[in-house]
């Protein structure tokens, strides 16, 4: 065997130990069905950082009385959106790893989802039978919160209790005010201004979550507040010009305000007749953003004397989107 051979198999102590990209997203259902989104939505909301309710009285309110009522309402909703390749969120996240994939060929880069497949077991088998030995964990949510970032967190620490090997990890908190992200926002504004002409009001919708976990301490409406505001000063708007609002909100808790669909009934009222929606929340537009605001959303502010509504698509697999992940995980040192 030759040296040269030999100091290939071998880390010596210049080289870099081998590293892995982990991205993670929520998850989706395996298929629009009920009994599909029946096993997603037992999963899901059974975790305790999504609904921290007690645990018996949850799972027997939620086995008994919420999916029995809203998996097959929820089905019809996935049937809407479904693409040819699946659930647009597992397609545009999946294009996503791809993308940045053919950026880096050398790092091995896999995509997990906190809930459904792919799951976090099956993503770091294949990272580590590619003999990684750093772990750069990007979950695709550009704000922080105690309900999506800490449940990948939880996911991922849960599946490396069983593991005798553990890599270094370097975890992505968040990205809220990232210059990469604000920029690239920033442009799929203005294109859309560009297209469609300047809306009398750009509103900024995110996901919400209930107004206890904020108040208990998830910083989560401090990282939107943090984005909108990137991004209402790289386009020079002023405040008459731009709103913040929360949208999919479940059970009866008070979630934070304003809320979206409230928001949307009322503003033809007060002289808004043309927005533009965006969603900097989402990473991919799935579910929320192509049933709920880009269909929904439009129904009501259309019905309540609004005239133009354009929904503007998440960043998805953008050229712009894939130079942000590539930032981000080459400042962790890639
Ligand atoms: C208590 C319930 C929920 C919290 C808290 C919550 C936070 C939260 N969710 C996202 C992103 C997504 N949520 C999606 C779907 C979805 N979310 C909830 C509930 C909570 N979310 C439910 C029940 C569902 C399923 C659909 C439904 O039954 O209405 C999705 C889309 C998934 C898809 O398959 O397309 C995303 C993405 C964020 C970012 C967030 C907190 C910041
Ligand atoms: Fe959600
Ligand atoms: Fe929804």
């Amino acid at each position: 065997m030759s040296s040269e051979l030999i100091t290939d198999s071998v880390d010596s102590p210049q080289s870099q130990p081998k590293t892995g990209i982990l991205l993670v997203n929520l998850g989706t259902p395996d298929a629009p069905t009920t009994a599909a989104v029946k096993r997603y939505l037992t999963q899901f909301l059974q975790d305790r950082r999504v609904v921290d309710l007690n645990p018996l009285v949850w799972s027997f309110i939620l086995k008994g009385i919420i999916l029995p009522r809203r998996a097959p309402r929820v089905a019809k909703l996935y049937h809407e959106v479904w693409m040819e390749e699946g659930s647009p969120l597992l397609v545009y996240s999946r294009r996503q790893q791809q993308a940045l994939a053919a950026r880096m060929p050398q790092t091995p880069v896999e995509l997990a989802m906190t809930y459904g497949s792919p799951s976090v077991k099956q993503a770091l088998d294949r990272l580590q039978s590619q003999n990684i030995k750093r772990l750069i964990v990007l979950p695709l949510y550009p704000q922080y919160s105690c309900s999506t970032t800490a449940a990948v967190w939880d996911a991922l620490s849960a599946e490396l209790s069983n593991r005798r090997d553990l890599p270094e990890i370097s975890f992505i908190r968040d990205y809220a005010e990232h210059p990469a992200y604000i920029a690239a926002l920033a442009r799929s504004v203005q294109a859309s201004f560009e297209r469609n002409g300047k809306p009398d009001l750009l509103l900024f919708s995110y996901h919400g979550i209930p107004q206890r976990y904020a108040n208990e301490g998830d910083d989560y409406p401090q990282r939107c507040e943090a984005t909108t505001r990137g991004v209402v000063a790289a386009l020079g708007l002023n405040p008459s010009q731009y709103k913040m609002t929360y949208q999919s909100r479940f059970g009866r808790e008070v979630w934070l305000q304003p809320y979206t669909d409230e928001t949307m009934r009322l503003l033809p009222s007060q002289g808004v007749k043309s927005i533009q929606v965006i969603c900097p929340g989402f990473s991919s537009d799935c579910l929320e953003t192509i049933e709920e605001i880009e269909q929904q959303n439009r129904a009501f502010f259309l019905e309540n004397g609004g005239e133009r509504y354009q929904y503007i698509p998440a960043l998805n697999d953008s050229a712009d989107h894939i130079d942000l992940f590539q930032a981000l995980v080459t400042e962790r040192g890639l």
